[in-house]
């Protein structure tokens, strides 16, 4: 199967006309999540590892092994067995299935070279017989430090790597397994926190790594990356092997970083939800943080930063659809590595033709979003005047029980806040309302949502948000709270989770697909302002 076409000109050419190139183009960093690397493995080596190495140097990040979904993942299962040893519990029969598994899917897939085969058994075993003396010290312990559990952690994103470095030399690729949990020295002075210093750090040392490699080698990168100060899990969460692959990128100034997924790139809505969704061509990276951070699991939101600075492009792929061509997450402002004008420059819009302002106006959205599990904290302070401490208790209230606010809105004296609520989380719910409690009235509304429309064009239209709720009003679905994000590009409103779908889809439908200028009355307004000058 041919690969799809790397991004710079470079690579480009190296497809068209292979003589007049070097024979092997730039950088690409490949990221594969733990859920692709348990159900397409073959797919992973064969049809995307392989077909790109063949005209560009690639480099892949993986993560923990997911069989079906990253609740019963590796890493979960890891993070749940530290749990136990912590209790004092047995947590040998969660390592003993996360053996079983890891030995049955190297007998599964790794197939051709039965001593490939046995080497990566040993070698997992030997990892999990790792984790066993470790979480056996922490029983005795009784306690599992930050530093405990990221070494446990790490296991996950090792054992994942030694598979594919082990199945791709099955398949006759030439890799090299690079394990980045010790990158990190124990004397780093952290001082400053995790500042440009430290990314920088990061992506040197990742990059060196990487960089002296003979050409034929194809590196595999645990997207575990180190011990940091409060551990990974609380400094960057779930999803670090992102970041991973983005500081990897910019070590060897990769001309893409490609995130691999099981979807064909970021829709105008989740395409599981709404039938109509379409493919974005391109978003812009705060689109991207904010559809994740409200509900569309797009990319970790550190990643972006350290890959738009070095001006690396970061694509999403679908690895069961490899020659599709994703979506580009990139400033619309400015220029990619290896092009010296931006695609879509602001000024644009001084030689814009009438047709163009009126096709365009269309555009005042780019998708979609629903967070689902939401509760919402209504609070009534009993004071009858504004009390200084009444917001700051709030908040240091929500900062003890480790809860995070989604969207908030308030008066002088009262305040509601919608958050995302785990099923662990609920005994610290509990507790905080207990504590709010003591400042004023309390009362809570679950099962709800967060339906979210982002946009960076929206910043510039007037009326959207009128439209947004008009299509809620026209379904007669209740609005228990609206939120406009304090950067413009996000309007919220939390509904109930019955509505979900409903609301979905006919926002879509009346915002996002063809009929939008059936309810239009939203205005560019610096379209406008050009047309009348
Ligand atoms: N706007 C969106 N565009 C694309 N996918 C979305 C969107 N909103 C939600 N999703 C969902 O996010 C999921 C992301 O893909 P997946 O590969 O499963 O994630 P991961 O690699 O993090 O496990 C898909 O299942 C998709 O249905
Ligand atoms: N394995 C880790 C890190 C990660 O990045 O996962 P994923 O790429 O599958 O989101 C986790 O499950 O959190």
């Amino acid at each position: 199967m041919p690969a799809s076409p790397a991004l710079s000109a470079r690579s480009y050419n190296s497809v068209l006309d292979f003589k007049s190139v070097p024979s092997k183009g730039g950088w690409i960093v490949q990221k594969f999540g733990g859920t692709s690397v348990g159900k397409f493995p073959n797919k992973i080596v064969d049809d995307i590892i392989k077909a790109f190495s063949a005209n560009n140097r690639v480099a892949v990040v993986c993560s923990a092994r997911s069989s079906q979904t990253k609740n019963e993942g590796t890493t979960s299962r890891l993070l749940r067995a530290a749990d136990l040893a912590s209790e004092n519990k047995d947590f040998d029969a969660l390592l003993d299935i996360i053996e079983e598994d890891h030995v049955n899917n190297a007998k599964t897939f790794v197939t051709n070279d039965i001593k490939v085969q046995e080497q990566l058994i040993q070698d997992s075993k030997n990892e999990l017989d790792h984790a066993r003396e470790l979480l056996k010290a922490c029983q005795i312990i009784g306690e599992i430090s930050p530093r405990s559990l990221d070494s446990i952690m790490s296991i996950g994103e090792k054992l994942s790597c030694l598979f594919i470095a082990a199945l791709m030399q099955d398949h006759g690729l030439k890799s090299k397994y690079i394990d980045l949990s010790d990158i990190i020295p124990l004397n780093y002075d952290f001082s400053r926190g995790f500042d440009d210093n430290f990314y920088k750090f990061l992506s040197q040392h990742f990059g060196s790594q990487v960089l002296q490699l003979d050409d034929d080698v194809v590196p595999v990168l645990t997207g575990y990356f180190g011990v940091v100060p409060g551990g990974l899990l609380n400094g960057v969460g779930r999803g670090y092997t992102d970041l991973c692959a983005a500081l990897v990128a910019v070590g060897v100034q990769a001309d893409e970083l490609q995130v691999w997924k099981e979807v064909d790139g970021i829709f105008t809505a989740d395409p599981r939800k709404v039938p109509n969704a379409r493919l974005l061509d391109s978003v812009t990276p705060e689109e991207a943080a904010e559809l994740t951070y409200y509900g569309s699991e797009v990319i970790h939101p550190f990643t972006m930063e350290q890959v738009i600075k070095a001006r690396i492009p970061i694509r999403i792929k679908n690895v069961e659809n490899p020659q599709g061509k994703g979506t580009i997450i990139y400033p619309d402002n400015i220029g990619r590595r290896g092009e010296d004008t931006p695609p879509h420059p602001p000024a644009a819009y001084e030689t814009l033709s009438p047709n163009y302002i009126t096709s365009h106006k269309k555009r005042s959205a780019t998708a979609i979003t629903a967070k689902q599990d939401i509760v919402v904290i209504n609070i009534h302070s009993n004071k009858k005047t504004l009390s200084h401490g009444f917001l700051a208790h709030i908040f240091t209230t929500l900062d003890l029980f480790k809860l995070v606010v989604d969207l908030i809105s308030t008066s002088e004296v009262h305040v509601s806040m919608a958050l995302q609520i785990s099923s662990d989380q609920e005994s610290a719910l509990r507790s905080a309302v207990k504590e709010l409690r003591k400042i004023g009235t309390v009362d809570i509304t679950r099962n709800m949502t967060i339906i979210s429309l982002v946009g960076k064009q929206m910043v510039n239209f007037i009326g959207i948000a009128g439209n947004m709720f008009k299509v809620l009003a026209d379904e007669k679905i209740n609005i228990e709270m609206i939120s406009q994000g304090a950067n413009e590009i996000n309007i919220s409103a939390v509904i109930d989770d019955n509505d979900t779908i409903r609301a979905l889809c006919s926002i879509h439908a009346r915002l996002l697909e063809g009929n939008y200028d059936a309810l239009s009355n939203a205005v560019d307004s610096r379209l406008e302002a050009l047309r009348l000058s």
